[in-house]
């Protein structure tokens, strides 16, 4: 009867909004004690990532093996690479009662969203597009190519936030951050979500009694 599954926080939005930078944020300072999903992909891995932590690195083979096997709660094809959410870990969790983060780009949330409804889909967005690509631009990850494509997603993927349930522009870090967990903290109050646990508070209480 008791409601301790933790909840599902998909942060999701264009690419080099910032999504990682407060995701980094919120888990720098983990007082909620949220749990990352680590995603696979077949991307190349960056500098400084370090597979296992930032992604799980994978071939195409070993990634299609996994969508053969049902592994991935979704996964989708962005800018020529695979990129998936590991389910195994997400239901381990969720159910021990953590808070497990997803951060994924706009066409797997939605999928997410068709699987897991109960989820809280958080749109990060731009202060503006000019700002957006000089992001990008200043990660210096990404040739003028993959930014030019990026930002055509970007215009796509925009479209898409009415399809989430809160909306934070990330124009400061911080600010951005509060708000996250705000959201977060507040969908943990929701009396839809406490209502068993002190219906099963009062029940133990009576139960003493008689
Ligand atoms: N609020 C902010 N103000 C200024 N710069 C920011 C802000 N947030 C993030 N950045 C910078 O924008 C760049 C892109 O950020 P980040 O890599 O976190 O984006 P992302 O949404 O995770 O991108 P991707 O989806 O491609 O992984 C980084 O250089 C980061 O330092
Ligand atoms: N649908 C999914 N998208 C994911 C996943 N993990 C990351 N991402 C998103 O892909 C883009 C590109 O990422 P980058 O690391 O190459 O810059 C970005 O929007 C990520 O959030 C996932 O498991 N599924």
């Amino acid at each position: 009867m008791s409601d301790t599954r933790g909840l599902l926080i998909v942060l999701s939005g264009p690419s080099g909004v910032g999504k990682g930078t407060v995701r980094a944020a919120i888990f720098k300072n983990n007082i909620y004690n949220y749990v990352y999903s680590v995603s696979a992909t077949t991307r190349q891995m960056r500098p400084g990532e370090v597979d296992g932590v930032d992604y799980y690195f994978t071939s195409r083979e070993e990634f299609e093996q996994l969508i053969e096997e049902d592994a991935l709660l979704e996964h989708a094809e962005y800018v020529g690479n695979y990129y998936g959410t590991p389910i195994k870990a997400i239901e381990d969790n969720l159910s021990k009662g953590y808070d497990v983060f997803l951060e994924i780009e706009v066409q797997g949330a939605m999928k997410v969203r068709e699987r897991m409804p109960d989820g809280i889909f958080i749109f990060l967005a731009p202060p503006n597009l000019n700002e957006l690509e000089s992001r990008i631009t200043g990660r210096g990850t990404d040739n003028q190519e993959i930014i030019y494509e990026r930002m055509q997603k970007a215009r796509e993927e925009i479209e898409m936030m009415k399809h989430y349930d809160y909306v934070v522009v990330n124009d400061e870090v911080d600010c951005a951050v509060n708000k996250v967990n705000g959201i977060i903290q507040s969908e943990h109050l929701k009396v839809s979500r406490v209502v068993d646990q002190i219906k099963l508070q009062i029940h133990n209480y009576f139960q003493k009694g008689e």
